[in-house]
């Protein structure tokens, strides 16, 4: 039976050692607290790190960590603590965490910590091919492993592998500044679904793919080599039943079995009845925007001091990542406001901010939530803040308000909280003032609609959603797309081939033989394929033609001193083997006068474009420009290019990021149907990437090998996956 296999740098348990015995505790931090019930439900695997370094553990150590993970259905990738210096504290979180939560100044661009990160992704990806068997499928999770899904891709390429960035997508004016972009964003294409917590890093992401790697995006999938892949926008729920739930047998709780929490909370209630609790939890982190939040209390106090002595800032703050330089200066910053504020307000009966720099278990969170009459959530950029979830579910007499920044993932789905910009003292300050002071209807009515929609997506139902879409992402592929020339259908066309008597092998150029360049005249032919393509014109009984909407001066120029037959700007010239060129057309040009000035203006209005003249068209490339602008631009040329051909006979040709115009009367289905006309061939091939080369498969009879190169909408019967694949194609060809 297939199983799923869920990774993630750290496991829901992580491992201490506490005088040479193992301690197992729960791993704090969202991803882990979210991901646990999934874990539970299922029948997989969980992969990760224990956190324990090799260092720390001898064989039978290292034994006992590996059974005790097992018990817990896990699986343990050991790390040294050099990995852990340069992989987890360093790439992960003084590189990526810092960049993708826009705090460029705090960003380390360091090649060490990036050689490690791809080491310990390798090391991620052995442990789970161990663990893979097929049918079984994969679910990756976040920043420190961005490259894994490409890692098991590559060696397992029919697994279903789903990957979810727990924190924000940077736009992309953050992203292009990252030293190893492009090699991240095709680690994460290696998988087939991509999530994000929302649509705005969706579509950061997607435009970096745009931007970066220059891939088409249609709607909401990118077109990968030969594969789709799907990306799309799931906001992670929690655990809504067993929060809620233990808020209600929580009010049930004996008085003795109550947390020494707890009981300062009731020693608290009990000697200042009409003091409320405002609450803060998170993992002391820069991005949780802390200080801000204690100078916003502080600004609060002052503003409206009638509420001195009646209100309190209770601070859960979790110790996290403290080997990164920013932490400890932001644990010094919070230490001494902390202390400043009381310094300065405190009274004999009255401290207004209660601090903790510590984790407290299950039972004491939900004391925590269940006592706060405001939740007060402040970060500068969070990726989504189960913590505002958390307390929204706790709160099963519905009253209680949630104040909460715009700028966490979950401000998207919960409009009904009182927004924030954690950068606004001013706003923050009247919200606290706001929330104290709403009446109980309101804060049950907005806690009613927040419930239910926290009920009814929970984190099972997220992940089931996710699964649910990896598992159709199955089925993309097959959508739209020709057959794949495999290995089988390989065999059999060379056995063709070699059995044929007379063969035509017409092949296009750019995008086929060769990459496409910036700039068109940089794509010329380099010795590998000059040796492919002299081999392959001396093949016995073969016709090889290349076959482009190049002009024949460009060609001449490539390929003048060679025998090929070449066919020029879409099918007007001809030259075959030894012989002259000849004018298969014979076409005017007058109307290039009254098009061109119109090109122009495109090009002076869309940066990175420009015009190719050719003797019989003209072509707008804009392969350089912004895509999206690109796309506004070539839908105007359109129109403003439709009421103007249709009296001059010409046609406008969408070709791979370039618009050419050209006479109605050629392409090279015509040219190619010249060539069936001239022979009797037994054995045809015909192989181009671009929309031109269609008019090719649409002319040659049912009984050719028709193939695109790409993976795109085509007539032709199959396709391979780029030019590397096309060359290794053609030397099957030759003797
Ligand atoms: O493992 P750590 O370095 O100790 O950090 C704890 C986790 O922090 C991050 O959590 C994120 O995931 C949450 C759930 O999706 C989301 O609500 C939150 O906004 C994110 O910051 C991190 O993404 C995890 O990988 C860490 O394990
Ligand atoms: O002492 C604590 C404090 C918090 N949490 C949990 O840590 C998670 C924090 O997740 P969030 O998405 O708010 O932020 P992250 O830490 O992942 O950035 C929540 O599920 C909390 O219940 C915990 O387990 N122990």
């Amino acid at each position: 039976m297939s199983k799923t296999i869920i990774v993630s740098n750290r496991l829901p348990l992580q491992v201490k050692l506490n005088e040479n015995k193992l301690e197992i505790t729960p791993s704090v931090g969202g991803l882990a607290t979210g991901m646990k019930s999934v874990h539970k439900e299922g029948d997989g695997i969980w992969i990760g790190w224990s956190g324990l370094t090799e260092e720390e553990l001898d064989e039978s150590l290292s034994k006992k960590v590996d059974t005790a993970v097992a018990k817990e259905n896990c699986a343990a990738v050991n790390l040294t603590q050099c990995d852990i210096d340069n992989f987890y504290y360093g790439f992960s979180n003084r590189t990526l965490w810092p960049l993708f939560h826009y705090f460029m100044e705090y960003t380390e661009f360091e090649k060490d910590f990036w050689e490690s990160y791809k080491a310990v992704n390798q090391k991620f990806a052995e442990v789970v091919l161990d663990n893979l068997e097929d049918g079984d499928n994969v679910w990756v999770h976040d920043y420190q492993l961005l490259l894994l899904p490409q890692l098991i891709k590559e060696k397992k390429p029919d697994t279903s592998i789903g990957f979810f960035l727990h924190i924000p997508f940077p736009s992309y004016e953050i992203f292009r500044t990252f030293p190893w972009r492009e090699e991240l964003l095709t680690g994460m294409l290696g998988a087939d679904l991509i999530g994000f917590h929302t649509y705005d890093y969706e579509r950061h992401f997607l435009s970096s793919i745009k931007r970066i790697l220059r891939l088409d995006v249609k709607f909401n999938e990118v077109v990968y080599h030969d594969r789709i892949v799907k990306v799309d926008s799931f906001p992670m729920g929690i655990d809504y039943k067993k929060f809620h739930q233990a808020s209600v047998s929580h009010t049930k709780m004996n008085v003795k079995e109550r947390s020494e929490l707890q009981k300062r909370l009731d020693d608290h209630i009990q000697s200042s009845v009409d003091t409320k609790l405002i609450l803060s939890i998170d993992r002391l982190d820069y991005t949780k925007g802390i200080p801000n939040r204690i100078r916003a209390f502080e600004y609060f106090l002052n503003k409206y001091p009638e509420f001195k002595e009646k209100v309190r800032l209770i601070m859960l703050s979790v110790p996290s990542r403290s080997n990164v330089p920013q932490y400890q200066l932001l644990k010094k910053e919070t230490d001494e406001l902390v202390g400043r504020i009381n310094g300065q307000f405190a009274t004999v009966s009255w401290t207004p901010i209660w601090y903790f720099y510590r984790s407290m278990p299950f039972n004491n969170l939900i004391d925590l939530y269940t006592s706060a009459d405001v939740a007060l959530i402040t970060p500068v950029r969070d990726g989504m803040n189960l913590v505002a979830k958390e307390y929204v579910a706790t709160r099963t007499k519905k009253d209680g308000v949630l104040i909460l920044s715009e700028m966490a993932g979950a401000s998207k789905e919960m409009n009904e909280a009182l927004m924030i910009n954690p950068n606004n003292f001013e706003q923050i300050a009247d919200a606290i003032k706001q929330a104290l002071e709403m009446p109980v209807e309101e804060q049950i009515a907005r806690n009613t609609i927040l419930q239910k929609r926290l009920e009814r997506y929970s984190v099972e139902k997220w992940a089931h959603e996710f699964m649910k879409s990896l598992d159709a992402t199955k089925n993309l592929g097959q959508v739209i797309v020709s057959e794949k020339l495999d290995t089988k259908l390989t065999n059999q066309m060379i056995e063709d081939y070699k059995k044929s008597k007379s063969s035509l092998i017409l092949l296009d150029y750019d995008g086929t033989l060769s990459g496409f360049q910036d700039n068109p005249q940089n794509a010329n032919p380099d010795t590998e394929l000059f040796q492919l393509l002299d081999a392959l014109n001396n093949q016995p009984n073969t016709d090889m033609v290349i076959i482009s909407g190049r002009d024949k001066e460009t060609f001449e120029k490539w390929f003048g001193n060679k025998e090929y037959s070449l066919i020029t700007d879409h099918g007007v010239w001809l030259k075959k083997r030894n012989k002259d060129w000849e004018a298969l057309e014979r076409l005017k040009n007058d109307w290039m006068e009254n098009i061109r000035p119109i090109l122009e203006t495109f090009v002076d209005r869309t940066p990175g474009t420009f015009i190719e003249e050719k003797k019989y068209s003209l072509a707008w490339h804009y392969r350089k420009a912004d895509p999206e602008l690109a796309q506004i631009r070539t839908m105007e040329l359109n129109t403003v290019l439709t009421s103007l051909i249709s009296n001059n006979d010409l046609t406008v040709l969408k070709g791979n990021k370039v618009i050419e115009i050209k006479s109605s009367s050629v392409n090279k289905g015509r040219a190619a149907s010249r060539l069936l006309s001239l022979k009797n061939y037994d054995f045809i091939f015909t192989i181009g990437d671009d929309w031109t080369d269609e008019y090719m498969f649409e002319e040659v009879p049912e009984n050719a090998y028709t193939i695109k190169v790409g993976f795109k909408k085509t007539k032709a019967k199959y396709y391979v996956k780029d030019t590397n694949e096309v060359r290794k194609l053609l030397t099957k060809f030759i003797d």
